[in-house]
């Protein structure tokens, strides 16, 4: 028999969450249940949330070896967009949240192959048993370009009609065009402050390997109860994520708390990933993330991963 090819990440086929929430559920089913995960939540009305701060990076005042850049170390940080194109970015955040309220046919289209962890559905999920996260996702792989599966890149293209012929380019294709110039400077300026060739980080990083994954977060009945992303650090270099309808629910792990991060207008979360963990030996440090629901209003995000070429090496650099 032919081996089958598993991708990290693929899943068991899960119902629809969205779905499930449009028949009213008054209580949450079984397999969503598991308050024990809001343990160690700090509330975001409470004293330590407000005093906690992601540190801002202005991308427009982005200049090497300045302290801001040290102190982003350990953790998230939101970089303030600069001359991204704010026209682009709401035209993206249109888009998701109409693909996520196509009729379920539709969506049933997209939805996963066995083994597979592209399209609909959710990641992870290995067992029947297994609990389920508040949330539907639909995730794609983006760069490099050879590697899109035009099943899933088109349907941005086909579903979003005559507002769509009012743009030349197809707007996922420049939202993860301009997403890739944004970590490749990123991932420069980290180069620079820890003295690292510039050209190792390019080598590695040139013609890097995208993917993104639109989250989806229906409203819940009983949001204690439930998490809507389980908690995890992404396996990725770096991960630039839009807060689509600016609501609150992204948490980060800080000395052993869950703290609340609030979106912040104009900006992305940049989350530092296991792999530049591993690049950096450590000195920039994976974030333990996770995301939560509420019971009034829907959230959406869209993470877009950045990582080295598929074909990448990486030999230890000497510090310059
Ligand atoms: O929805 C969020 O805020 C978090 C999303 C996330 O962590 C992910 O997609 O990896
Ligand atoms: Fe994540």
């Amino acid at each position: 028999m032919e081996p089958k090819t598993t991708w990290l990440g693929s899943s068991l086929l899960v119902p629809c969450v969205k779905e499930l929430v449009a028949q009213q559920p008054a209580t949450v089913p079984h397999r969503y249940v598991r308050p024990e995960v809001h343990l160690l939540s700090i509330s975001s009305s409470s004293d330590a949330a407000s005093k906690f701060q992601v540190p801002v990076i202005d991308m427009h005042r982005c200049i090497p070896r300045s302290p801001w850049i040290q102190s982003w170390r350990s953790c998230t940080m939101h970089a303030k967009t600069g001359d991204f194109s704010s026209f682009l970015v709401k035209k993206m955040k249109k888009e998701i949240q109409e693909f996520f309220n196509l009729p379920m046919e539709e969506k049933k289209k997209y939805w996963q192959q066995e083994g597979d962890m592209e399209g609909f559905g959710q990641a992870f999920v290995v067992s029947e048993e297994q609990k389920l996260d508040w949330g539907d996702m639909f995730y794609m792989l983006t760069l490099p370009a050879r590697l899109r599966k035009p099943i899933y890149c088109q349907s941005f293209l086909f579903h979003s009609g005559s507002l769509f012929l009012s743009l030349p380019i197809d707007t996922v294709e420049a939202y993860s065009s301009e997403l890739e110039k944004l970590a490749t400077k990123i991932l420069g300026l980290i180069a620079k402050v820890l003295r690292i060739d510039p050209n190792y980080m390019r080598d590695l990083f040139e013609g890097g390997f995208q993917a993104m994954r639109m989250n989806y977060y229906p409203p819940c009945p009983q949001p204690d109860l439930v998490i809507g992303l389980s908690a995890h650090s992404d396996a990725v270099a770096l991960t630039i994520l839009l807060q689509v309808n600016e609501m609150e629910g992204l948490q980060i792990k800080k000395d052993g708390n869950w703290v609340p991060i609030k979106p912040l207008p104009n900006a992305f979360i940049i989350n530092i990933g296991d792999i530049l963990e591993i690049l950096t030996n450590g000195i920039y440090r994976s974030i333990e993330h996770r995301a939560t629901v509420n019971s009034d209003k829907e959230r959406l995000s869209i993470a877009t991963f950045y990582n080295p070429r598929l074909d990448g090496k990486w030999d230890q650099p000497q510090a310059s």
